[in-house]
């Protein structure tokens, strides 16, 4: 596949504050990407690496073949960017605000004004951007990185202040733009919503890369136990199957359901005792790790690393 971003061992410093340290990770054509960390992690730092906007300390950064920090960088049409804290002239339209970026970025101001569309603004598209909540200068920010059909966007928190519903329009919108192509990085904080749109996920803790693979991928390597939760007939509110083994946790929650925590591989094995026991299971459910669960965990581990 395509790569279209490198960060090879890239530390930036600001003064004695090392924002980033040694980081190294490809992003390539079509991945949507998460990127995720405490406040003062490294995200910003390293999307303002990726535009060029400031020069790594050490180690290097390609972005569509090319240093970012360039003078001549041939890519800058190429990228989207979504910051942080969107802020628009509150006197304009957002139509006027659209038709403004994409002079600025030299691409057609009719296909500007169509993402205004895309992002679910066509019927608000001629108030003033003074009158939008902050969900709509939120959608209006989107709308504004995707002019030029970027090969490369850049997204730095970008659900924060959108109801779910807008967050799940936002979210259709970037999978469709991966699906075309787009190479899409998002930080965000918001971990559940990602468990189901990320195709991965890097976990940047105090500058550093923690982990970097997908939700699967995460799973294998934390191997945290999976839950599996059983609802079971024939028992006391309190009591404890005598078939769950003896080296697993088990416990009963609210009288009715038996919960396990059982390593991965072990899955099938309950399974099989729960069923072949005079109990019977009425029904069953496996909860893997949660991303929110995979976060803790490299976190807590790269802690205890330092
Ligand atoms: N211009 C700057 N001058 C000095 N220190 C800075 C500057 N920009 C960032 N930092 C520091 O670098 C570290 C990383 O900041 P960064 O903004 O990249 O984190 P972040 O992961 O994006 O955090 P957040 O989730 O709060 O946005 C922090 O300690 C921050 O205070």
């Amino acid at each position: 596949m395509t790569k279209t971003v490198r960060i090879s061992d890239v530390t930036k410093d600001y003064g004695s504050v090392k924002a980033v340290r040694g980081a190294s990770f490809e992003l390539s054509q079509g991945e949507l990407v998460a990127l995720i960390g405490h406040n003062g992690a490294g995200k910003t730092t390293l999307m303002k690496l990726m535009l060029g906007l400031i020069r790594p300390t050490s180690g290097s950064i390609e972005v569509l073949g090319d240093n970012p920090a360039a003078g001549q960088f041939a890519g800058r049409r190429q990228l989207g960017y979504l910051p942080e804290n969107v802020s628009f002239d509150a006197a304009l339209t957002a139509r006027e605000t659209q038709a403004f970026y994409a002079r600025l970025k030299r691409e057609p101001v009719a296909r500007a004004l169509d993402l205004l569309d895309t992002v679910g603004l066509g019927a608000a598209s001629r108030r003033r951007v003074g009158t939008y909540s902050k969900g709509m200068r939120q959608r209006l920010g989107l709308a504004q990185a995707l002019i030029g059909r970027p090969r490369v966007l850049l997204l730095d928190e970008p659900t924060t202040g959108l109801d779910p519903e807008l967050r799940q329009t936002f979210y259709d919108v970037i999978q469709r733009l991966a699906a075309d192509g787009a190479t899409v990085l998002l930080s965000s904080h918001a971990l559940t919503e990602l468990e189901e749109c990320a195709g991965r996920v890097i976990i940047m803790n105090r500058g550093i890369k923690v982990a970097d693979g997908s939700i699967a991928e995460l799973r294998r390597l934390a191997q945290l136990p999976t839950r599996i939760r059983l609802k079971v007939s024939g028992l006391a509110p309190s009591e404890l199957p005598r078939w769950a083994p003896q080296d697993v946790t088990c416990r009963r929650l609210n009288g009715h359901i038996v919960e396990i925590d059982a390593a991965p591989e072990r899955k099938i094995e309950l399974l099989h005792r729960a069923t072949a026991s005079g109990n019977s299971v009425e029904d069953v459910d496996v909860v893997p790790p949660s991303l929110d669960e995979l976060y803790a965990h490299f976190l807590r581990q790269s802690e205890q690393a330092s």
